[in-house]
């Protein structure tokens, strides 16, 4: 059975005007590898560890900020949300399509609350904690491209023409901020679309980003601003010791203009600077050292990388199945032709590096947490392929083929193809984004020991759920198997109301 809503009533849990205070005790385990008897031994210490949370439940005006705001994702994104604010549906050859937000974690999936007369009961998954309303937020962002939102949307052949026709009133004043163009950092294809860019040094381009969010923040009377990079995939950007290792390099080249530093990243300080969230949805190296220490010393949240959507979206399912069942991938070869853009873009070898590295590493966890299958060091052959086919558009079709070793020396072969609509799938996880980056901003926590509360840590792990390549704080897991990152996601949420981990243990029934 579904619900609409719940509250939960625990002496755990305090609703009070404007917040939500909770005890949690956080069940985890302690390891230690001590000579017991002569012999070495892994023990395992259970523990139990007092938490608190409180969320602000105090929904803010959200102004979200997209950087490549006129690509297929940014057009598409823009335009399903005022179709849903506005309730609009369209003719298609099928039928009269209402719109949506199918794909979006937050705004179409569910959780398991209990049961109740021997039925299972879910609930909205954004029940459990006060939420934007996607339909409130207000767009805004930057483009090398000057064209305007509804001609963006046409460009993009996403959608479907009727819904497309009652858009353009609302879309077609919508016009982005000039961005930061160096062409030395995306595909030299992309230059023909590079008509609205912000001139001078990098120090100057960060300041006008800065003036950009302040001025739209204004003029739109939003409350927060979160800035999410959706514009091309760039090269990644040399790490250099004295160049971008720490904060203070970081600014001292930004001082001398230093060509290694990218768009992206100069988005990324000014967004640091200004305290405003920002995430890669982009597979390049954004973040680099400087920008991550500078990020932590300013507490401000970052977030990313590179949007999971179709081809690895499924692979960290797949290989998350396989290896959890005793089955060793032995090799897995990735291969998509897409025509839009993103695909001219990632036509360029040093771009297309990027996201080989993004759909490479998604296995790394899944592999390393299974040491009878794999010896150390021992990975599945893998292989990533992407071509730029325009036909098909943004009509990404994926073709993989998992080979697997199974019982007493056989062979299993899986081959997937897999139509991945890339805005379509995008566009609800840059929202998911968007609001989990602003809703985690709201939540402060406490360790039993902790003499006061503190915001989670800078670096959005919480966020590893929607990316491909999740940005982890220095010496934390990199987690990409799909089922514990919703797993932990949605765990932590019901921290916050107090409610246990969902365990699937069922034990009433048992
Ligand atoms: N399923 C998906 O679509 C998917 C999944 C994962 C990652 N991504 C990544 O999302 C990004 C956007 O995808 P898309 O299909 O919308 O691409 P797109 O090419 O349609 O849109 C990118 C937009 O960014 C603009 N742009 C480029 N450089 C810019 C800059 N420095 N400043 C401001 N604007 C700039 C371009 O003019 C373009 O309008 C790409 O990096 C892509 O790899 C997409
Ligand atoms: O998310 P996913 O489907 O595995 O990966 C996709 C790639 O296969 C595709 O080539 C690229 O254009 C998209 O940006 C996206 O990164």
């Amino acid at each position: 059975m579904f619900i609409e809503s719940f509250k939960v009533d625990s002496p755990n849990v305090k609703y009070t005007d404007g917040e939500i205070h909770s005890v949690y005790n956080y069940e985890t385990t302690d390891l230690v590898h001590e000579n017991r008897n002569g012999t070495y031994q892994w023990i395992v210490k259970p523990k139990t560890v007092k938490y608190e949370f409180k969320t602000d439940a105090h929904v803010p005006k959200l102004g979200v900020m997209l950087v490549g705001w006129g690509g297929n994702n940014g057009s598409t994104l823009t335009a399903g949300v005022i179709a849903n604010r506005e309730g609009i549906s369209w003719a298609t050859k099928d039928k009269v399509q209402q719109a949506n937000y199918f794909g979006s974690l937050t705004q179409a999936s569910s959780i398991r609350v209990g049961s109740f007369n021997g039925e299972e009961i879910y609930a909205p998954f954004k029940s459990l904690l006060p939420m934007v309303n996607p339909d409130d937020i207000v767009f805004g962002g930057w483009d090398i491209s000057n064209m305007n939102l509804a001609d963006a949307m046409g460009r993009a052949k996403v959608l479907d023409i009727d819904l497309q026709k009652q858009l353009r009133p609302y879309m077609e004043h919508m016009v982005p901020l000039p961005g930061i163009y160096d062409p030395d950092f995306i595909a030299a294809n992309q230059g023909s679309r590079a008509n609205n860019v912000i001139k001078g040094t990098k120090k100057e381009q960060v300041q006008q980003v800065i003036k950009d969010i302040r001025e739209f923040k204004e003029k739109n009377k939003v409350d927060k601003v979160v800035v999410l990079w959706t514009a091309n995939t760039e090269r990644y950007s040399n790490v250099i010791v004295g160049l971008n290792d720490t904060a203070e390099t970081l600014m001292a080249s930004l001082e001398r203009n230093e060509a290694e530093i990218s768009p992206s990243t100069l988005f990324g300080i000014a967004c640091v600077l200004e305290n405003v969230p920002y995430i890669n949805g982009s597979p390049q190296n954004t973040f680099v050292p400087g920008l991550i220490d500078l990020a932590i010393q300013r507490n401000s949240l970052i977030g990313g990388d590179d949007f999971k959507s179709g081809q690895t979206k499924m692979k960290s399912v797949l290989v998350d199945f396989l290896v959890g069942a005793g089955i060793k991938p032995t090799s897995i070869v990735s291969y998509n032709h897409l025509g839009n853009n993103d695909g001219m873009n990632l036509s360029a070898p040093q771009t297309f590096r990027s996201k080989e590295i993004s759909k490479s590493n998604v296995v790394d966890d899944m592999v390393a947490s299974n040491g009878i299958l794999y010896e150390p060091g021992e990975h599945p052959d893998h292989v990533v392929v992407i071509k730029y086919v325009p036909y098909v558009g943004d009509s990404k079709r994926a073709m993989d083929e998992y080979t697997s070793e199974i019982f007493m020396g056989g062979r299993s072969t899986i081959v997937l193809h897999n139509t991945c609509e890339d805005s379509l799938l995008a566009a609800p996880i840059i929202l998911d984004l968007v609001l989990l980056a602003e809703l985690s901003t709201r939540i402060q926590l406490k360790a039993e020991g902790e003499g006061k509360f503190h915001s989670f840590h800078p670096v959005a792990t919480i966020l590893s759920y929607l990316t491909k390549a999740p940005l982890v704080p220095p010496g934390t897991p990199v987690v990409n198997a799909l089922s514990k990152q919703r797993a932990m996601l949605e765990n932590i949420l019901r921290a916050c109301v107090g409610l246990a981990p969902e365990n699937n243990m069922i034990l009433e029934y048992k």
